[in-house]
């Protein structure tokens, strides 16, 4: 892969909002992480293909993860969403970026968080706890093949995105269509707020009256209405 086809020069000046919007417009799985996921920073964003980790109580799983890594990958930590225990911190976070990754997504605790904003690597988790792991259960055996983060199982198969509305994956072998159909929907969003800016409001964009006469004579949904305009807004 040459560094004009990455996963995070493709995603380039996408939201995760255009990138879900977009799958669901493609009739891909939109898979997202929980809300509760966040970045460390307001204002971070991390882009490139899963490199996963699933934790079982200490550190050494991320050291193989990176073994295996490429630059520009992003480590995908499954913690299982435990909240009794960070599983990532400082130490990691400096071998991750030493390692050329793109940033860390984990479904779980961190800690260490001031070192861990003057390292700079992108790091999203669901919060900080001072306690690391007290626990050491055995691995997992697909521990370094695919990590679960709430509902959906990734892998090196997959792409990761996180802004400040969160994360969204989406399949590597898909990446050049999800974004070429979120860039048309992100330019359509965008003249649709220039408009508003310019007086033009949504209402009348949409042909608002139009619809609301539809859905009372034949029960056209909005959604009905806006794909019959080829509009945006709702996905
Ligand atoms: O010990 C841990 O669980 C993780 C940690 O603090 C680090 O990576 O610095
Ligand atoms: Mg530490």
């Amino acid at each position: 892969m040459n560094a004009s086809s990455t996963p995070a020069h493709l995603l380039e000046g996408l939201t995760t909002p255009h990138v879900a919007d977009a799958l669901l417009r493609l009739g891909l799985p939109v898979r997202c992480a929980p809300a509760t996921v966040r970045p460390l920073q307001p204002g971070t964003r991390v882009a490139g293909r899963v490199r996963p980790a699933r934790h079982a109580g200490s550190v050494d799983v991320f050291l193989e993860a990176l073994e295996q890594s490429a630059p520009g990958e992003v480590l995908v930590v499954d913690n299982g969403g435990r909240r009794g225990e960070a599983c990532v911190g400082d130490l990691t976070a400096l071998e991750v970026q030493g390692a050329g990754l793109a940033g860390m997504v984990v479904w779980g605790l961190h800690r260490d968080t001031s070192e861990l904003h003057a390292i700079g690597l992108p790091v999203f988790s669901e919060g900080a706890l001072p306690t690391g792991p007290l626990r050491l259960d055995p691995q997992h055996p697909d521990a370094l093949r695919s990590a679960r983060v709430g509902d959906h199982t990734v892998s090196p198969d997959d792409v990761v995105l996180g802004d400040d509305d969160g994360i969204v994956f989406l399949p590597l072998d898909r990446v050049v269509e999800v974004a070429e159909r979120a860039r048309e929907i992100r330019d359509t969003e965008r003249r649709q707020a220039e408009l508003v800016a310019s007086g033009v409001s949504l209402r009348h964009q949409l042909h608002f009256g139009e619809y609301l006469r539809a859905r009372a004579a034949s029960g056209t949904t909005f959604r009905e209405h806006l794909r019959s305009l080829g509009g945006a807004l709702e996905e």
